[in-house]
């Protein structure tokens, strides 16, 4: 019998393998002060994250209103990308069990994979700083292809660069994009509830997990062998 092709399971990022959000909202408040606009707090900022830095920073301006007026949001993503690659693991961390998580599925035979919203240079410089670049397989960023999450392609490209199928894959993920682009591809998501997005966006996935401890048995659980 033909062997059958090897198990994938992809990480998002932001609210799944690592508590980025610290480093996402000093950032930030670095950028407002840069332009006199008052600081945002962590949980303001929390609902903003998931498409990508570019839409983060629009979405920054417009919860300053009127007083970004005349900004321009292409200049403020540059100098926040200029700062955030630099910082982005001055606060931030792996979230608890994210380590045994990884080496157990790595144990059981499966492959790894990030498929991240973030620009890849930031999620590469991350994942080296955190010593997690060992276990994964392949990296697709945000700016990886000529499109990213909710779009399955994203997901499905990453699927490619690390040798894996559809069938044979879970995404696991915090935010509705995650769930959207598994469901897209055919591939099984489950929700990651200890991240950002709100308890809605589970719409659709096939199993939700409470920590990131839960995902090896739940992994085995969808594809056994
Ligand atoms: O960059 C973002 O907004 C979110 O990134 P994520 O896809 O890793 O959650
Ligand atoms: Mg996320």
């Amino acid at each position: 019998m033909p062997a059958l092709p090897p198990r994938l399971a992809v990480f998002d990022m932001d609210g799944t393998l690592i508590d980025s959000l610290p480093d996402l909202a000093a950032c930030a408040c670095r950028l407002l002060h840069h332009y006199g606009l008052p600081p945002i707090t962590p949980d303001t900022l929390r609902p903003m994250i998931g498409d990508g830095v570019g839409v983060l920073v629009r979405r920054l301006l417009a919860h300053a209103g009127d007083a970004a007026r005349g900004i321009d949001p292409d200049d403020a993503v540059g100098r926040y990308m200029a700062d955030y690659t630099p910082h982005s693991t001055d606060l931030s961390h792996p979230f608890t069990g994210t380590r045994a998580t990884l080496s157990a599925l790595k144990g059981a035979g499966w492959k790894l994979a990030v498929c991240t919203n973030k620009p890849v240079a930031a999620a590469r410089h991350i994942l080296r700083v955190m010593k997690l670049d060992p276990w994964f397989d392949a990296v697709g960023g945000g700016d990886s292809f000529a499109v990213r999450k909710p779009d399955p392609r994203h997901l499905l490209g990453t699927i490619e660069m690390a040798g894996g199928v559809p069938g044979r894959t879970i995404m696991v993920g915090d935010h509705r994009n995650d769930i959207a682009a598994a469901t897209g591809a055919h591939v099984r998501g489950i929700f990651a509830r200890w991240g950002y997005g709100a308890p809605e966006m589970e719409a659709g996935a096939t199993a939700g997990a409470d920590s990131i401890s839960e995902i090896p048995h739940i992994a085995r659980d969808l594809l056994p062998d």
